[in-house]
């Protein structure tokens, strides 16, 4: 379904839209919400994925011969840490192949600022899907698709993946990065003073590993 902003699909399937519903709810404990959204990740992973693009090679099956169609080129699932990684693990499931990458940030409470703390990224990647479920200013996404960019990797082959939307953070996304598509499953109402997405389903990261929110464990 298309949007009110030009370069974001909503993906309104409705298991997507159920599920999703129940990651809100905030009764639904970690074990669950992690099911729920590699879930939700084989179901976006497959529209996703629509543009891939495919190439015959000859097979045999057991009446014949013929040119079967097979992905064409290298898929790399890139995860913004932490949350990215729940949501790739459906996606890994539609492509066993994939390569993988992980880019590290996690948002300054003060500053709302995305910081930087790891990159891996494989040579080759081909068609790079980044994924993250929450887009809220935007700050994360951006700067992960600048890593990318910097790594060489072309605009028209990278696509963004996230659960809920921030109306801000598609503004910033579609203004920094007007070539990468972005394909979610719900655009949400607006940010709080804190840049938490409302309606929103907190914070992901947190919500997936059972982590108290805004709080990092000392040694
Ligand atoms: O659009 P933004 O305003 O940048 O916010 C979105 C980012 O915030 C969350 O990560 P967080 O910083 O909480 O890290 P975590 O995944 O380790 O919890 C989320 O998973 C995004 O990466
Ligand atoms: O609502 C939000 C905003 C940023 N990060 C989250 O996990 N949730
Ligand atoms: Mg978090």
């Amino acid at each position: 379904m298309t949007s009110r902003f030009p370069t974001l699909t909503l993906l309104d399937h409705p298991l997507i839209q159920h599920k999703l519903s129940l990651m809100r709810d905030r009764t639904t404990r970690p074990v669950l919400f992690r099911q729920l959204l590699r879930e939700i990740g084989i179901l976006m992973g497959y529209e996703l994925t629509r543009d891939l693009t495919l190439k015959t090679r000859p097979i045999e099956t057991p009446m014949t011969t013929m040119d079967a169609p097979f992905l064409a080129g290298p898929v790399t699932l890139v995860s913004i840490l932490r949350a990215g990684l729940g949501m790739t693990e459906g996606l890994r499931e539609l492509m066993p192949d994939a390569k993988e990458g992980h880019i590290g940030l996690f948002r300054d409470p003060e500053t709302h600022q995305p910081r930087e703390y790891f990159v891996k990224l494989p040579a080759d990647p081909g068609r790079v899907l980044l994924v993250d479920p929450m887009l809220a200013t935007g700050g994360s996404a951006v700067h992960a698709v600048e890593v990318l960019l910097d790594r060489g990797i072309a605009a028209r082959d990278i696509r963004f993946l996230c659960l809920i939307a921030a109306p801000e953070g598609v503004e910033r996304f579609a203004a920094a990065c007007p070539d990468v598509p972005i394909l979610a499953a719900a655009l949400d109402s607006h940010l709080d003073e804190n840049a938490y997405i409302i309606p929103g389903l907190g914070d992901a990261g947190d919500r997936l590993y059972g982590t108290e929110h805004g709080k990092t464990a000392t040694a």
